[in-house]
């Protein structure tokens, strides 16, 4: 009897049970949302159509992105805002095999603005919760720092984050890495440890292996978002595949902010030979062209993955989770479930 016929590769990279573990909530703002919030609220963009605002997302660099990005922001401004935002991304992951998302949230976007702590994660929370229900996901929220800002706005933050703890898993750093080393918030990192929180920053994105090898002597990361340049140090990558250390890499944003030239020439195969458990995400789904299915069959596709290592990758997003271990050992059984199946 021959072999049962196995699904065609998107099929089978739609279906694979996988985590998302590097998404920045504000990037998942898709331009009919922002111009729908824009209208809702009274708020003016710069834009006079949905085209426009798809037409300005051309980058060449980090920067150019985030002055775009938190413009984009400025139309959220309401729990409910909050919560559509955060239920239209669960809902597409849903429908891309996402059965466990970490989201991150930017507060000092919103608190800058005028908009409160509480109203950016009352509105996030509800819809983590209705995500649960109706996807049957888990989820997890990761407060991010913004690293151009200083020390003592971060310090502020975590202050106002104070009655949520134990709906945060974890802090994070993001924003603008060049200039803005890991060391400028080694003191707030420790105070989030010392308040029961994970970490996670991005480093090596733009940023130089050295911002690395500062995100985990001075931060104690437990996750490296994004990680790319730690390829030019082969101490560094001796030294993050011995210690498991999870890389969130995200190769549509790789392409869109010029950290790669061209997909063909993404590391991701690399890593995973050099022995790192990377994971593949989406960061900013609505600029960068692409959700997390999109990300993995962009790589497979200039990369020649096999099912084998696609299957490595959704693996190790529930490896590097911020999950106790008897939800991981359900969320493997899913994924070796499906592997089974074909
Ligand atoms: N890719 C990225 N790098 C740094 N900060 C970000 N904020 C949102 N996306 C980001
Ligand atoms: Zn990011």
């Amino acid at each position: 009897m021959s072999a049962p016929a196995l699904a065609p590769m998107g099929d089978f990279i739609t279906g694979l049970p996988k985590a998302e573990l590097h998404l920045h909530i504000e990037g998942s703002l898709e331009p009919e949302l922002m111009f729908a919030l824009a209208e809702r609220n009274g708020v003016a963009i710069p834009y006079a159509n949905i085209e426009e605002i798809r037409a300005a997302y051309h980058f060449s660099r980090l920067q150019d992105f985030l002055d775009i990005y938190y413009a984009g922001a400025a139309v959220l401004l309401t729990v409910r805002d909050f919560h559509d935002l955060a239920a239209a991304y669960f809902d597409r992951a849903a429908a891309d095999g996402v059965v466990h998302a970490e989201i991150m949230f930017d507060p000092q976007t919103h608190t800058a603005r005028g908009v409160s702590f509480d109203t950016v994660i009352t509105g996030l929370l509800s819809a983590m919760e209705e995500a649960e229900t109706k996807h049957g996901m888990t989820t997890k929220l990761i407060l991010s720092f913004l690293r151009h800002l200083d020390e003592a706005d971060a310090f502020e933050t975590l202050e106002a984050a104070r009655p949520w703890l134990d709906r945060i898993a974890a802090v994070g750093l993001d924003s603008s890495e060049l200039g803005h080393p890991p060391e400028k918030f080694a003191r707030v990192f420790a105070a989030a440890r010392a308040l029961g929180l994970k970490s996670v920053a991005h480093a090596g994105e733009e940023g130089p292996p050295d911002y690395v090898y500062q995100a985990l002597d001075l931060l104690a990361i437990d996750r490296l978002d994004h990680g790319n340049r730690s390829l030019e140090d082969p101490v560094l990558v001796a030294r993050l595949a011995r210690t498991a250390m999870t890389l969130t890499v995200c190769p549509l944003s790789n392409l869109k902010l010029c950290v790669v030239d061209d997909m063909v020439a993404h590391p991701i195969d690399r890593m995973l030979r050099a022995g790192l458990r990377a994971t593949v995400n989406s960061d900013d789904p609505a600029y960068f062209g692409g959700y997390i299915a999109d990300n993995y069959r962009a790589v497979e596709a200039a990369r020649g993955l096999t099912r084998a290592d696609l299957v490595t990758l959704a693996r190790n997003s529930f490896l590097g989770s911020f999950l106790p271990d008897d939800a991981v050992a359900a969320h493997l059984a899913k994924l070796d479930a499906y592997v089974a199946r074909g």
